[in-house]
């Protein structure tokens, strides 16, 4: 499996007004997805992969794509070394050239988008590796008839449970008109759009993103979420957006009514402070965010969960690794996610069902945007708030290549090169 061609196709897709610490979701969500073409005895095969469409992750995978042509796609060491040399800037005579990647793209002017990208620290090459890996594990499970749970140790579960992930938001984007959601700004618009999940998606575990309003009224939209919901597991993640005495506060309010409350504040020593005074246990997709982090966190006893996420961790062998990491270390799992579409759901459920310790219901965002999915129905659906793993070859999805080309236009259409949900809400309430 010889890699012929790494094609990066930035996509742009609609998503809702979600309101979250830094501002709020912008009308459409960048992303890219990967096809990494493979050539082999008997025809090559296609593996695919999606991360975000930042402009600096689009610049680099533009980057390796020049380098990695003639290499195997079974070595993922070799393409992993590749990938930390050229964002590390050692290898020579690289010609950057986001600019010119951007024209292609774009058709835009040289200079539209500033300097080129630096030399990028580890953190960086493990979030451009990752969507190499996955493409690279679609394309060898599809060559040897098997799904990607496979390729990781077999599965451990045939479904994965996920987390309805609720949001705060508005009715719709300024100058849109409402959107199918509608508002949700006060607990019984929570407990309304928790409702309207649970029927459609059978979820049985309930995260509210939170750090949008006063403590207070978020942990009342916790409560109503509890006398709604008896049954069911819930969380709240304000992103780190409270004090530490807010956060000292607010779980003595919470006592006894979460699974786990995701950073409440910024940092090993707050988190530390917080973790002391409760019996809560804290969870964190910001204060561990690699394997470097572990112990400071573990001295500390500052997190007593993990939210994993193959996007960031280095891919899906990674993500299964961490699971041994934690328990290792004694702490749960769970996992994060960002706004994604179906390659990333379908990756996500292959890493879950291949890793024993991930013992929380994932998060995904997939409702606010499966309504755009670059999957071609039916391989992926949720039943009682689980998705089974796909059962076809490599990830078990097939790229819709119409969506694809509809939403690369999109793409090309906005001129955005970030996520900024802080300046898309100053530009709304400043
Ligand atoms: O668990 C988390 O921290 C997230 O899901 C981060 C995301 O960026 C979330 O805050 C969002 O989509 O606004
Ligand atoms: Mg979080």
């Amino acid at each position: 499996m010889i890699i012929s061609e790494l094609r990066v196709t930035p996509i742009a897709f609609r998503d809702p007004p979600l309101l979250n610490a830094d501002g709020v979701h912008e009308p459409h969500v960048l992303r890219a997805v990967i096809e990494l073409v493979t050539d082999g005895p008997g025809g090559g095969v296609t593996g695919l992969g999606e991360c975000t469409g930042h402009a600096w992750q689009l610049d680099w995978l533009e980057l390796i794509a020049t380098r990695i042509r003639g290499m195997s796609a079974y070595d993922t060491g070799a393409l992993a070394r590749l990938v930390s040399e050229l964002l590390a800037g050692r290898a020579d005579g690289v010609d950057y050239g986001p600019d010119a990647n951007w024209r292609r793209w774009s058709g835009r002017t040289p200079g539209s988008r500033g300097p080129a990208p630096v030399p990028a620290p580890a953190f960086d090459a493990m979030r451009v590796y990752s969507a190499i890996e996955v493409a690279c594990l679609d394309a060898q499970g599809r060559r040897a008839g098997v799904p990607v749970v496979d390729l990781l140790g077999g599965r451990v579960r045939d479904a994965v449970p996920y987390a309805g992930y609720l949001f705060y938001k508005w009715a719709g984007h300024p100058g849109s008109g409402d959107d199918e959601w509608g508002a949700a700004l006060d607990p019984d618009g929570i407990v309304a759009q928790a409702e309207r999940m649970v029927d459609h998606y059978g979820f049985r575990s309930l995260k509210l993103k939170g750090g949008v309003f006063p403590p207070d009224e978020e942990i009342a939209a916790v409560r109503a979420l509890r006398a709604a919901f008896p049954g069911l597991p819930l969380r709240i993640d304000p992103n780190a957006a409270w004090t530490l005495t807010t956060a000292l506060a607010a779980v003595r309010e919470l006592e006894g009514v979460l699974e786990y409350l995701e950073d409440p504040v910024a940092g090993v020593d707050d988190m530390a402070a917080v973790a002391a005074a409760t019996s809560i246990p804290l969870a964190t997709n910001m204060c561990v965010t690699s394997l470097e982090g572990v112990r400071p966190a573990l001295e500390r006893d500052a997190v007593r969960i993990v939210l994993g996420d193959h996007h960031i961790w280095g891919g899906l062998r990674a993500s299964v690794a961490l699971g041994d990491v934690c328990r290792a270390v004694g702490w749960g799992l769970s996992m994060h996610s960002n706004s994604h579409l179906g390659i990333s759901l379908a990756a996500m459920t292959h890493a879950a069902a291949a890793t024993p310790g991930l013992g929380h219901a994932c998060d995904t965002h997939y409702p606010w945007n499966a309504a755009e999915d670059v999957v071609l129905p039916g391989a992926l659906s949720f039943q009682d708030g689980s998705v089974r793993v796909p059962d076809g070859p490599g990830l078990g999805v097939q790229l819709d290549r119409t969506v694809l080309d509809r939403l690369h236009a999109t793409y090309l259409s906005l001129g955005r090169e970030h996520r900024d949900d802080k300046a898309y809400r100053r530009s709304v309430t400043p």
